[in-house]
């Protein structure tokens, strides 16, 4: 058996498990994802899914298991937080944390100078390559009109994108992403589910999501998470005849 993350794989995640006082809130987690994916993870809640990103953010530290990362197959669990940021592993969070007084422009020239080391920090001068980055991670997300104006002034579905953007602007290879349709209008969700798609075309995307019709449209593998482990994995039409699964949702 291979204990490498090998060449497809991205992140390999096996046997995890992390009590809280005695309570187990993943137990026995495996999970892996390849460079080019997206994956939607549900769950009920409670299922594990906030502490199961948290532990391959290196936020939480699991009692057992693994969790390997890249070509090399690197041993996250020795990485701190602000270490496994720079490998290459964004967060977004569900509440959009922009800088509401600052422009589009100046909130993602922000992320880059956040993603240099910090003596190259020291020296950094916005320069002609940086305006270029910014100007292409906008037309990313979906925001090169939006750029003069203040994060503020935009709406709630653009701060999520804006908020992508500035992950984008870190370089990451691998994005988390929680309940990004949450709140928004049916036309942002289309375009969210769009630009998910898009990005899973060079980088791999874990999307953790309480909306099926939004795990519908994305139209990809899903996990499904109970009581801290693997309850499913497949396509959601497969996940969703699963008798387990169906318990899971429905016969509480
Ligand atoms: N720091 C902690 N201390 C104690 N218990 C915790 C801690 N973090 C999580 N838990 C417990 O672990 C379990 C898993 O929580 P987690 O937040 O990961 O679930 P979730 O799937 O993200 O749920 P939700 O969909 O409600 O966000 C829950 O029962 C929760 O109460």
């Amino acid at each position: 058996m291979s204990t490498g993350a090998g060449a497809a794989t991205l992140l390999e995640v096996s046997g995890i498990s992390v009590s809280f006082d005695g309570f187990k809130a993943i137990n026995n987690l495996s999970f892996s994802i390849g460079r080019a994916e997206l994956r939607a993870v549900i769950g009920p809640n409670g299922a594990g899914k906030t502490t199961f990103m948290d532990i391959v953010t290196g936020k939480t530290r699991p009692d057992e298991g693994s969790v390997l990362w890249g070509p090399m197959s690197t041993n996250l669990l020795k990485r701190n937080e602000a270490q496994i940021a720079r490998a290459g592993i964004g967060r977004k969070f569900q509440k959009p944390t922009v800088f509401e007084d600052q422009s589009v422009t100046d909130n993602l020239m922000m992320a880059l100078k956040a993603h240099r080391a910090p003596w190259r920090v020291l020296f950094w001068r916005a320069g002609a390559r940086d305006a270029a980055r910014v100007r292409e991670v906008a037309e990313q997300v979906g925001l090169a009109e939006q750029l003069p104006r203040k994060a503020g002034e935009l709406s709630h579905g653009q701060k999520q994108w804006l908020e992508i953007g500035m992950l984008l602007a870190q370089e990451p290879q691998l994005l988390l992403v929680d309940e990004p349709a949450a709140g928004m209008t049916l036309a942002e969700r289309e375009q969210t589910t769009a630009l998910l798609v898009a990005l899973a075309r060079d980088h791999a995307v874990v999307v953790v999501e309480h909306d099926m019709e939004f795990v519908r449209r994305l139209d990809c593998k899903v996990t499904v998470l109970h009581e801290g482990s693997v309850l499913a994995e497949g396509s959601l039409d497969h996940v969703t005849a699963d008798k387990r699964v169906i318990e899971v949702y429905l016969g509480r």
